[in-house]
């Protein structure tokens, strides 16, 4: 891939100890990054990424509070005219669905809570009604168009979950549509299993984990091992309401014990303990963590068990704002995702990194390893994506801008920023 010419710039990522500013330089293996396949990745690799106008300064790696690229502070880089960057990755949504939403959104500005709507029957379970009744055909459709609306805002690496269906009938339909856009479009996804999204009408959350468990985790795993559905993680929404603790446990467990990786919905709108939870199962990720304790924070950086923060949901619902900020401090891996759903109607990246920063309170750089290689960590790709290294497949975006940061500093402006993105190598959008 030539480099952008004037003022247009080839991007690359993050890496580990260097997020986005990649240059041809010589890394120091010191880096105390990310992924664990990341970290001895970059370790041992010659990486060339993202070029520095001569007149842009260096970044100072030792930015305190970012402990995925504080340790890169010893690394030399060379300068030059160009600055790379890698496709952005998305570590989590709920893109397959029918039916609108549009409705609660004027509730919720009128006062309602998330949790209001969602027990008087609206929320997940008024979109898992309309999911049901959808065919096949017309969920690929609007997922096809969804996936196309975030590859054009960059996004070249997507989780994607199944969780309108909640009956093992439409929890497979949906999985069928992921696996489909998964063989037929250039876009990476990461699929995910989200069966316990919600309780079914008429079950309590154990008999519907009994269910799960017994019915929907031993089809998938027949499916996987027919080469039918390929599915990479598993998530349950654990709230109070919706799954407790222990039938959360029982869950996740019996998804890893058939080879999933755990990545769920934890103390989102209570603090549940969640973190520990995930911690003690070995969980690649929990996502959201607006009332995660300190304890959960302290144990996801021992565990290198990556957060996915959702600054969009924050945002809609109005929560607190997760604490991104003792997060780093305390060295946990930091992941962003749009959480895309008819909830928190965003597809954009860039503008959840923007809301990153100005709302948790993430520097650019921080925010952009969040939305390349720490999110590819959460998805346990980050052997393969987060980043442009050798090794590595050619995920890449194309902006037309003298710095890189106006991808995060136009909030909204990243289809007029965006030239081309690249995934694989091959150009899957051209402006
Ligand atoms: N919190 C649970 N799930 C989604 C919301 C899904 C919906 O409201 O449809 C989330 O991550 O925000
Ligand atoms: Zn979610």
């Amino acid at each position: 891939m030539e480099a952008g010419k004037g003022s247009r710039h080839l991007l690359t990522a993050a890496v580990p100890g260097s997020s986005m500013f990649f240059l041809a330089k010589k890394q120091s293996a010191s880096s105390t990054m990310m992924g664990d396949n990341a970290v001895s990745q970059r370790q041992s690799s010659n990486f060339t990424g993202g070029l520095f106008s001569p007149r842009e300064q260096a970044p100072t790696w030792s930015s305190p509070g970012c402990p995925t690229i504080s340790s890169a502070s010893h690394c030399e880089y060379q300068l030059s005219s160009d600055q790379e960057k890698a496709g952005l990755v998305d570590a989590h949504t709920h893109p397959v669905w029918a039916g609108e939403r549009v409705h609660e959104f004027a509730m919720k500005l009128a006062g309602a809570t998330y949790m209001d709507i969602h027990q008087a029957g609206g929320g997940i379970n008024f979109t898992v009604e309309r999911t049901r009744q959808a065919s096949e055909e017309e969920l690929y459709s609007s997922f096809q168009q969804r996936l196309g609306c975030m590859m054009r805002a960059g996004t070249t690496l997507v989780e994607c979950k199944s969780g309108y269906g909640l009956s093992l009938e439409t929890e497979l339909k949906m999985l069928r549509v992921i696996e489909r856009a998964r063989r037929e479009l250039d876009i990476g996804i990461s699929a995910t299993y989200c069966g316990a999204h919600s309780v079914p009408k008429g079950k309590t959350a154990s008999e519907a984990a009994d269910d799960i468990i017994k019915n929907h985790l031993p089809r998938l795993k027949e499916l996987g091992r027919n080469g039918e559905i390929h599915v990479d993680n598993i998530d349950v929404f654990c709230e109070k309401g919706v799954f407790d603790l222990d039938s959360t446990r029982r869950i996740l467990q019996s998804g890893k014990d058939i080879g999933l990786q755990i990545n769920f919905h934890g103390d989102e709108l209570h603090p549940m303990k969640a973190a520990e939870l995930g911690v003690e199962l070995g969980a690649q990720a929990i996502s959201h963590l607006e009332e995660v304790s300190d304890e959960g924070i302290a144990a996801m950086a021992s565990a290198r068990c990556s957060a996915v923060l959702l600054p969009t949901t924050a945002y809609m619902l109005r929560l607190k704002q997760p604490r991104a900020r003792k997060m780093l401090d305390e060295g946990v891996i930091v992941a962003l995702g749009s959480d895309f759903n008819p909830n928190a109607y965003c597809f954009s990246m860039p503008m959840v990194m923007h809301l990153a920063c100005v709302n948790m309170r993430m520097s650019m750089p921080e925010a952009l390893a969040a939305a390349t290689i720490n999110a590819a960590y959460a998805l346990g790709k980050s052997h393969t994506q987060g980043s442009l290294e050798v090794g590595k497949q050619g995920d890449l975006i194309i902006i037309n801008s003298p710095r890189w940061e106006h991808l995060i500093y136009q909030f909204g402006g990243h289809h007029e920023l965006i030239d081309y993105v690249i995934a694989k190598g091959k150009v899957i959008y051209k402006k």
